[in-house]
């Protein structure tokens, strides 16, 4: 896994039934040798369909991923799945700290990074989100939550390709609003800068994907801002031809 190309990572969340793997087909079909050179693309499915996809996958190179995992490897936790499980289903990646996690869960900082260090452990990579949410961001507090999100919920000593994060202003998840590209770039610059302050130069190679309403019709200004190495998207990965020309912003 290299990090020198941008990552577009399709987040399922609870959507999909058996019948939606034919959609994971068509992004299958779609994702072209052109369009593997400039692009990675993964898709994380609700756990059900993880393993299905993952065979689905093979010789493909769209990788799959988890949505969340457990911190233990193994053992008594009804209805958790660990990072290892998910390794054994085919993941190469695993979302932690998403939003609806810390909202739904209440999943504190530590808690993600724990998760986050469990998903290494299990020799994947995790894409670990941040973001403010409206409040923080009418008080003027979003540097200073992405900041202490990242301070919280980063695990240590990796490398650039161990890691993927992922900012996400929790307002514009799913509303259709999006923060303005300048808004967007200010905030991956600062993610950057701290990434460099905690891992050294190789921080700086750290992808950090925007998520929160990327469509295809804005996928090409959000995907060109400075420091924004990817996307992560939801509701518009659940149709391939959406996803793709999301990608193909990278074209
Ligand atoms: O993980 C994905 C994000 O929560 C973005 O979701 P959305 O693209 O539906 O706004």
């Amino acid at each position: 896994m290299t990090a020198s190309r941008p990552l577009v990572a399709g987040n399922w969340k609870m959507n999909g039934l058996k019948a939606a793997a034919a959609e994971f087909g068509r992004m299958v079909e779609g994702y072209g040798p052109e369009m593997r050179k400039k692009v990675e693309l993964a898709v994380c499915p609700p756990a059900t369909l993880l393993y299905t996809l993952s065979v689905m996958a093979i010789g493909s190179r769209i990788a799959v991923g988890g949505q969340d995992c457990a911190v233990a490897a193994a053992g008594a936790h009804t209805g958790d799945l660990s990072a290892e499980m998910l390794a054994d289903a085919g993941a190469a990646y695993v979302i932690v700290g998403h939003s609806e996690r810390r909202t739904d869960h209440g999943e504190s900082d530590g808690l993600v990074r724990a998760k986050a260090q469990a998903v290494l452990r299990a020799g994947l990579t995790p894409i670990v989100c941040i973001g403010e949410t409206e409040a923080e961001r009418r008080n003027n507090e979003t540097l200073a939550i992405v900041e202490r999100q990242l301070a919280g919920s980063l695990p240590d000593g990796v490398g650039p390709e161990d890691l993927v994060v992922a900012y996400e202003p929790v307002w514009a998840i799913g509303t259709g609003l999006t923060p303005s590209s300048d808004d967007i770039a200010e905030v991956h610059a600062h993610i950057t800068g701290r990434l460099f302050a905690r891992f050294g130069e190789p921080g700086e190679r750290i992808r950090i994907l925007y998520g929160g309403s990327v469509k295809p019709a804005n996928a090409k200004e959000i995907l060109g801002i400075p420091h924004v190495s990817g996307a992560l998207v939801g509701g518009a990965s659940l149709k391939a031809a959406d996803f793709l020309s999301i990608a193909a912003a990278y074209a």
